[in-house]
């Protein structure tokens, strides 16, 4: 069956690798939508090669040029999210494919599985902010967030069929650049070294959550409502090769894990093609190659963020929402070298601590609560 998709954030490391997928499988897919923020370049691009019937910008002065620049073309160039659902009915979408960064990538995703569009999700932050309510619609909809991120995608691939007999679930972690350096180092590297990511090649807002470790304390929150698993029953474990992408642990004392390169094209395919599996020409594991597998206990001493967002995640309601949004705070904030390393764990906590928790919210005020951390994150740094 051919597949309508809508990507959103094409400009991406995800969005540009999920092309690279769709390159290999032409008569499999179509592409209806594509979307993007400051990259017009790249954006432009994409719509000549791809056709697709819409492009959605979310920046005003990309839209600009966008829609002058495709004004010859069978295009549709739309500023912002506002008729986002309006656009996915008149395609007639099978998948939606979340691949925008951060809480900005929420709304395209609940809009999706409103109208009860499967989802191949890459954006962890619509599960770690907005969990419950996704499960709500789901319920109501029918709709399937099948993962990419690549752990999430290696648990759903070692689980189908035996989700009740599930003990625990291991959660792999590369530990970053920084994984064999001292407290006192820690407080002097850059955001160049922490944007030297050992194994992986991604964005640069996952690939700082990867060397502060917050990138798997999101993780363990996205596994948690994902998989149904309780927090005491997820761990993380450093596998600095990256090639085990986690594992099942079953009552009956088998583990089942997922093995491949660092290859995000991997699990992006299996989203794309599920319940298929099909062949591609991506380069393939050699274990020979790799030789060794380590396995380690993740320094949550030296990383803090790991059990800052276990505590949001136990604690539960809105705080994994203020996890995350003065999390990105922090990182921009680290990245604008305003703020040292170790203070991203400092700010996060801080906020946190300020947060008085709300238990019956909807999305609207889950927004309120991400904006007023935010606000919460920069006040505190301004006093540091
Ligand atoms: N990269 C990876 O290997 C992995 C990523 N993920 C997750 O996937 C998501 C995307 O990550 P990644 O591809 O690395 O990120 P990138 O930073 O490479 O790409 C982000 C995409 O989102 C768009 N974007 C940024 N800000 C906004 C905004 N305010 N409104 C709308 N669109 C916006 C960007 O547009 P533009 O570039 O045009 O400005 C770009 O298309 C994240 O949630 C990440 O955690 C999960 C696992 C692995
Ligand atoms: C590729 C992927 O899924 C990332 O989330 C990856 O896991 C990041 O690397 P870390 O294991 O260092 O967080
Ligand atoms: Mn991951």
């Amino acid at each position: 069956m051919v597949k309508n998709i809508a990507l959103l954030g094409s400009t991406g490391s995800i969005g540009v690798q999920t092309l690279e997928v769709i390159d290999e499988h032409k008569d499999d897919f179509i592409v209806k939508i594509i979307s993007g923020h400051k990259n017009v370049q790249r954006l432009l691009e994409q719509a000549l090669k791809y056709k697709p019937e819409y492009v959605i910008v979310t920046h005003e002065k990309s839209y600009e040029i966008l829609k002058k620049e495709l004004s010859t073309f069978p295009i549709k160039v739309i500023l912002g999210e506002k008729e986002i659902a309006k656009v996915y009915q008149e395609v007639n979408l099978d998948l939606v494919i979340g691949a925008i960064s951060g809480a900005a990538g929420i709304p395209s995703v609940l809009a999706a599985l409103e109208l009860g569009i499967d989802v191949a999700l890459a954006n962890k932050e619509t599960i770690v902010v907005a969990g419950n309510i996704v499960k709500r619609i789901q319920k109501k909809t029918g709709a399937k967030i099948i993962p990419v991120d690549s752990e999430h995608s290696a648990i759903f691939q070692c689980l189908t069929g035996h989700e009740k007999a599930v003990s625990g679930l291991l959660i792999t972690a590369s530990g970053g650049p920084f994984r064999n350096l001292s407290p006192d180092e820690l407080h002097k590297v850059t955001p160049e070294m922490a944007l030297n990511h050992p194994t992986w090649s991604m964005g640069n807002k996952i690939t700082i959550d990867s060397a502060t470790l917050m990138n798997k304390g999101l993780e363990i929150i996205e596994a948690h409502f994902l998989f149904n698993v309780a927090y005491e029953n997820i761990n993380a474990i450093i596998h600095p090769q990256s090639i085990v992408h986690s594992m099942v642990l079953y009552g009956d004392g088998s583990v089942l894990a997922h093995l491949g390169l660092p290859d995000m094209r991997v699990p992006i395919q299996y989203a794309l093609t599920y319940p298929e599996r099909k062949n591609n020409s991506f380069p393939k594991l050699d274990l020979l190659k790799i030789k060794e597998l380590e396995f380690l206990k993740p320094d949550t001493e030296k990383f803090p963020c790991l059990n800052l967002a276990y505590r949001a995640g136990k604690i539960g309601y809105t705080m994994p929402a203020v996890l995350n949004a003065a999390n990105e705070i922090a990182v921009e904030l680290f990245m604008q070298k305003d703020i040292g390393f170790m203070d991203i764990p400092k700010l996060v906590e801080e906020v946190m601590q300020k947060h008085e928790i709300v238990k019956e919210f909807d999305f609207k005020d889950l927004l309120e609560v991400d904006k007023w951390a935010r606000i919460e994150c920069k006040k505190i740094k301004d006093r540091m």
